[in-house]
């Protein structure tokens, strides 16, 4: 495994250490400076910005991937069977933001997995760190610029749907953009065509082909049940109470969480084919009787024991996905 330390950095000139010429208040002079920035609604990454990122990383890894996945909450040791692993810590990308929830490492991580070339996001940015819409997901277009066709998001979510069971998986088929009813997108603001489109449909966001393999590998593995249903994200950190329970599943909603919707609309904004799937850690209590509470530990410790299982469907889908010549390609 080769970790990319503070020397190694240092060893050539940083590249966010670059600047373009353009004195716009230092926007592109280093990371820090992004950070103060934030809170400005005008600041977005350019193209520039993630093509400094895609750069350094690219520099630095002998192989292109061609899949890129996200590990939800508690769900990092799918990155663990990664082989020829080239270890990126957050804090040392430029531009990158930085993980600050427990069970997620803030760390990219370039490897094969059954020999198929990845990367993993071994954490995500999540709206309730602090960071709006389009720096949560900013690390999708950077996996894009370094090559990947296919995205595999994963998540922890609570099961509205009654038929779900705490350590059941749900592939998902649909989400309901709930923050983006109230205007909060990660595409909000000027558009670049070099991500994509101004507009982008998102009726078949969940890649159908890429749902029918992951079911065919989750049953020739052996794994049980598995379940297709609807995500849908708020902006946490609280959990939800009982009557926004109700109300969503009263509209459809399968299970609820805190990600992977902003992520889905950037990932098929730049035309990427997306597999995403819960992992049920917890029930929604849809009454006032139920005394349990949610809670971020026992997310995590389903994820934990679930970890082998989910690691193995991982990797027989990345192969088979490889096998097919990565299907669902639009
Ligand atoms: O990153 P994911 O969506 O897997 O994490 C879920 C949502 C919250 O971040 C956390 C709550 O326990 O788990
Ligand atoms: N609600 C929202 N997010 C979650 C939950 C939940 O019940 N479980 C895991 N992430």
């Amino acid at each position: 495994m080769m970790m990319i330390e503070q020397e190694d950095v240092g060893a050539t000139t940083p590249i966010h250490k670059l600047t373009n010429g353009n004195s716009n208040n230092g926007l592109l002079t280093n990371g820090h400076k992004a950070k103060k920035d934030d809170d400005k609604a005008t600041y977005k990454y350019t193209y520039e910005h993630l093509a400094e990122t895609a750069k350094y990383l690219l520099e630095r890894v002998p192989f292109r991937p061609k899949i890129g996945i996200i590990c939800g909450s508690g769900m990092g040791s799918l990155a663990e069977a990664l082989t020829d692993k080239v270890v990126f810590p957050y804090n040392q990308i430029p531009h990158f933001p930085e993980s600050t929830v427990e069970g997620h490492a803030g760390q990219l991580v370039f490897g094969y997995l059954m020999g198929v070339e990845v990367v993993c996001m071994k954490g995500r940015f999540h709206h309730y760190e602090g960071y709006p819409l389009w720096k949560c997901s900013m690390p999708v277009r950077v996996m894009k610029l370094v090559g990947i066709s296919h995205l595999i998001a994963t998540n922890a979510a609570g099961g509205l749907n009654p038929k779900y069971k705490v350590g059941d998986v749900m592939l998902v088929n649909d989400h309901i953009n709930l923050m983006g009813f109230s205007g909060n997108n990660p595409l909000h603001g000027p558009n670049d065509e070099r991500f994509g489109p101004r507009f982008l449909p998102m009726n078949r966001a969940y890649d159908k082909d890429l749902i029918e393999l992951a079911k065919k590998v989750w049953d020739d593995l052996k794994l049980g049940p598995i379940h297709e249903g609807v995500y849908t994200c708020l902006g946490g950190p609280n959990f939800e109470t009982v009557a926004e329970l109700k109300m969503l599943q009263m509209v459809g909603v399968d299970a609820v969480g805190m990600s992977t919707v902003h992520e889905v609309i950037t990932a098929r904004h730049c035309d990427l084919t997306v597999l995403a799937f819960s992992l049920i850690t917890n029930f929604c209590a849809t009454n006032y009787e139920n005394q349990s509470e949610a809670n971020h530990e026992e997310v995590m410790d389903v994820g934990k024991m679930r970890q082998d299982t989910l690691a193995t469907f991982v990797q027989n889908l990345v192969l088979r996905i490889k096998k097919l010549g990565y299907p669902g390609i639009k």
